[in-house]
């Protein structure tokens, strides 16, 4: 029970996971609120599916306790399934039935009353647009339609919390939209808890908390809001005729520490809007133009992580790379 005398949709304490020599979740712990769109953001390797799969009852921890709708993941597996609903990465469906055959199968596996059938078919085929191709076969569908056809029946037996792992992984811009105004859209019309997982950080601006995952580590938690306040600081770039000499400038004028990104001088300063007209007034280098931006996530992960999401991904692909050629 918390402070509003609810019970949360999802409770973990010391949560791990060890593989061998490794450690791949670290004793997290966190509670989701029920009704709550929470995200776990990191980049590849993090610990995100292992901790996705431990509270679905796939994977067996190694150590410490969750609770998913109430019921122990460990001792009470069969009650946690029946109340989850899962929409992971590897498709799943029968690309030859239709789209109706696919949700009808798996109603009848969770054993939902055939009176009931044909209308929670219908409805969750509508949740997520696909209601004029329900006898279509999957073979037929793109990748986004196929997983919005996940996601439907990942919901039909109405779950009270609905897990997904990269909802929108691979993609394109306009239907991974497309997807968030669906999961958007649930919160509106279900009963429901949502906990997915994701890479991206402009996703992460749709969850009402984010978790963010580092090596196995929850590193801090909280709204979106609330973490790109607490970096504290405006990140300023400027386009100069002598990047060299505007870094020593403002290390020696303004004592600010600056380096080249993404081809312009940046640093961060806690009000960049009353720092940029002492800039002009007093760096003593000629500047071409000035950009100035509120702190992003990607400025959270930086200040909490010490390196970009990008970064980190790259140097877990490096990794990977140097083991396979073992
Ligand atoms: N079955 C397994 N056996 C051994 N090691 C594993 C296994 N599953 C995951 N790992 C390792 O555990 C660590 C965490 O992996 P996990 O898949 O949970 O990360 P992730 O954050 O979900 O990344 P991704 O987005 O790439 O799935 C990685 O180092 C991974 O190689």
């Amino acid at each position: 029970m918390n402070a509003t005398g609810e019970s949360p949709a999802i409770a973990v304490e010391g949560l791990a996971k060890r593989y061998g020599d490794l450690m791949a979740v670290k004793g997290i712990g966190f509670e989701v609120r029920r009704g709550e769109v929470f995200g776990f953001l990191g980049p590849n390797g993090a610990g995100k599916t292992t901790t996705i799969g431990m509270l679905c009852t796939l994977v067996r921890p190694s150590g410490g306790a969750a609770y998913v709708a109430g019921h122990d993941i460990v001792g009470e597996r069969d009650e946690v399934r029946r109340n989850i609903g899962l929409v992971f990465q590897d498709p799943t469906l029968d690309a030859y039935l239709t789209a109706e055959q696919n949700l009808r199968f798996h109603g009848e596996l969770y054993g939902l009353p055939r009176e009931a059938m044909n209308e929670r078919i219908a409805q969750v085929l509508r949740m997520v647009d696909l209601a004029d191709r329900k006898d279509d076969k999957v073979e037929t569908f793109s990748g986004g339609m196929k997983r919005r056809l996940e996601i439907a029946r990942g919901l039909l037996h109405s779950p009270r919390v609905l897990f997904l792992d990269e909802p929108t992984v691979g993609l394109d811009p306009q239907t991974r939209a497309a997807i968030w105004s669906y999961l958007s859209r649930l919160r509106d019309t279900e009963d429901i808890t949502i906990f997915l997982t994701t890479h991206y950080m402009e996703e992460a601006e749709y969850c009402d908390r984010i978790a963010i995952i580092d090596h196995g580590e929850i590193v801090v938690l909280d709204t979106p809001g609330a973490l790109k306040a607490s970096v504290g600081k405006d990140r300023v770039q400027i386009a100069t005729g002598d990047d060299e000499a505007a870094i020593t400038a403002l290390r020696d004028r303004f004592g600010v520490e600056a380096g080249v990104h993404e081809g312009a001088v940046t640093f961060a300063v806690p009000s960049g809007e009353e720092f940029v007209p002492r800039l002009f007034a007093e760096l003593g280098v000629p500047i071409r133009s000035v950009h100035v931006a509120r702190p992003s996530l990607d400025d959270v992960f930086m200040n909490y992580t010490g390196t970009t999401i990008r970064d980190a991904e790259a140097g877990s692909a490096d990794m990977a790379r140097r083991m396979m050629r073992r």
